[in-house]
């Protein structure tokens, strides 16, 4: 599988990520012929390496000499669904702008459909989001993970005047996010950025086992204490080491392969309630998988095993925890495989609203839809359609399209 890492060790803006992304190989010339599909015009796109403190990035700019412009969400639906991009990249784009959107109406305390854009909705956003997106498609990078965002302090000044850094959209985009600030009075993720690398980024942390097989440095505008710069590392993700020493890597598609523990503990003198809580601190916690059996135990007391599937990592946070938050005073530990297909989620403009699925591949063809079960409870309440129905409708149409447009014949 090809992975890509971001380093995020200046932050992140949208026209960092282009510039990484040229930088790591995307072709120029399909690039611009890419974004020509979008029907926009009075725009020009440039490049050129750049020097920050000694280490060589690309520095990629639009040029446009478009006013001030508000543009709604649906303009820029409007703008990439009228293009003739693959349906893969539109989605994409629309997933992000659509993040963006749903983090300003919450900061301006309006609706997504009433948020209009200033700085992120106008034309070289829209360049910098989708030409980041198609970067991402054509150096067919199947997942993406970053590292612990730098994101700046001080005041930055905006079509909103002067507003504090990070950005109330970006701060609102990077929740969860593991993010840090070392003193430097500068806005170094912008609200784009911070939407281009949420909506893609699978696990913020260190670099996954990869093997690196390109890297590239994208700049900021800014010349600061350290490189202003966004790294990006292109390569095969490692899935396991084999018992002959040899590195394995899963092919496009192919079913995982992953080491993990399984952890379990019989409790039989616990307050029954304190389960729902658990659980959900476990998944929180980054648990794969937590679940309860009925079980008799000697004297036939009925009793509960408590079963966590976690990473190998995660061994000493867990034990600790099912220490200090159950009863239990002792944990059984093994070791397991597990066999994954690799899935993605997408999310669809269905006909009912808005709704992700989760999206499973079996050597490049559809294996399985499951539309998230929030998505469909939020649209039952909204549309006072039964559940079970609004479930089938979405995952009927998202066979439908999905299947007519594999991303590999998307690609062609
Ligand atoms: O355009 C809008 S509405 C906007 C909102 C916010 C908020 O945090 S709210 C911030 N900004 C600032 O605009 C520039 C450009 O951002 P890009 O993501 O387009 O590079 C940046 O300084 C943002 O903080 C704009
Ligand atoms: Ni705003």
């Amino acid at each position: 599988m090809r992975i890509a890492y971001f380093h995020c060790f200046a932050g992140i803006s949208g026209d960092m990520t282009l510039g990484a992304l040229v930088d790591a190989g995307l072709d120029w010339e399909l690039l611009q012929a890419d974004l020509a599909k979008l029907p926009l015009s009075g725009y020009q796109l440039q490049r050129e390496k750049v020097i920050k403190k000694g280490i060589s990035g690309t520095k990629v700019q639009v040029l446009t000499e478009e006013g001030h412009v508000h543009r709604h969400l649906r303009d820029v639906r409007e703008i990439i669904n009228s293009s003739t991009l693959p349906e893969v990249v539109k989605e994409k784009s629309i997933q992000v702008f659509t993040r963006l959107a749903e983090a300003e109406a919450k900061i301006h305390q309006t609706s997504v459909d009433q948020i209009h854009f200033h700085e992120v909705g106008a034309m070289d956003a829209i360049i910098d989001i989708v030409g980041s997106v198609i970067g991402l498609w054509r150096l067919e990078i199947e997942e993406v993970y970053a590292s612990p965002v730098h994101i700046g302090t001080g005041f930055t000044k905006c079509a909103h005047g002067t507003i504090p850094v990070p950005a109330p959209a970006t701060l609102e985009l990077l929740q969860g996010v593991p993010i840090y600030s070392k003193d430097i009075e500068k806005e170094l993720v912008t609200p784009t950025g911070a939407a281009i690398i949420t909506t893609y980024c699978q696990d913020f942390g260190n670099m996954p086992p990869m093997r690196a097989d390109t890297t590239g440095y994208g700049a900021g505008e800014h010349d600061l204490v350290i490189p202003n710069l966004l790294r990006v590392t292109i390569g095969g993700k490692l899935d396991q080491v084999g018992s002959d020493g040899h590195i394995r890597y899963g092919g496009k598609g192919d079913v995982r392969q992953g080491d993990a523990l399984m952890m379990e503990a019989n409790i039989d003198d616990m307050n029954p309630e304190f389960y729902d809580y658990l659980i959900n601190k476990f998944l929180k916690a980054g648990a794969m998988d937590v679940f309860l059996r009925k079980i008799q135990m000697k004297k036939n007391r009925p009793a509960i095993v408590l079963s966590l599937l976690i990473h190998t990592h995660q061994l000493e946070t867990f034990y600790q925890q099912i220490f200090s938050e159950t009863t239990s005073i002792g944990v059984r530990v093994y070791p397991v495989t597990k066999y994954m297909l690799p899935y993605e989620i997408k999310t669809l403009q269905t006909k009912l609203g808005q709704a992700k699925v989760k999206v499973a591949r079996y050597q490049d063809s559809l294996r399985n839809v499951a539309p998230e079960y929030e998505d469909c409870r939020r649209l039952a309440e909204e549309q006072q359609i039964p559940l079970k129905e609004v479930y089938d409708m979405i995952k009927y149409e998202a066979y439908q399209r999905l299947e007519a447009k594999s991303y590999l014949e998307t690609k062609k």
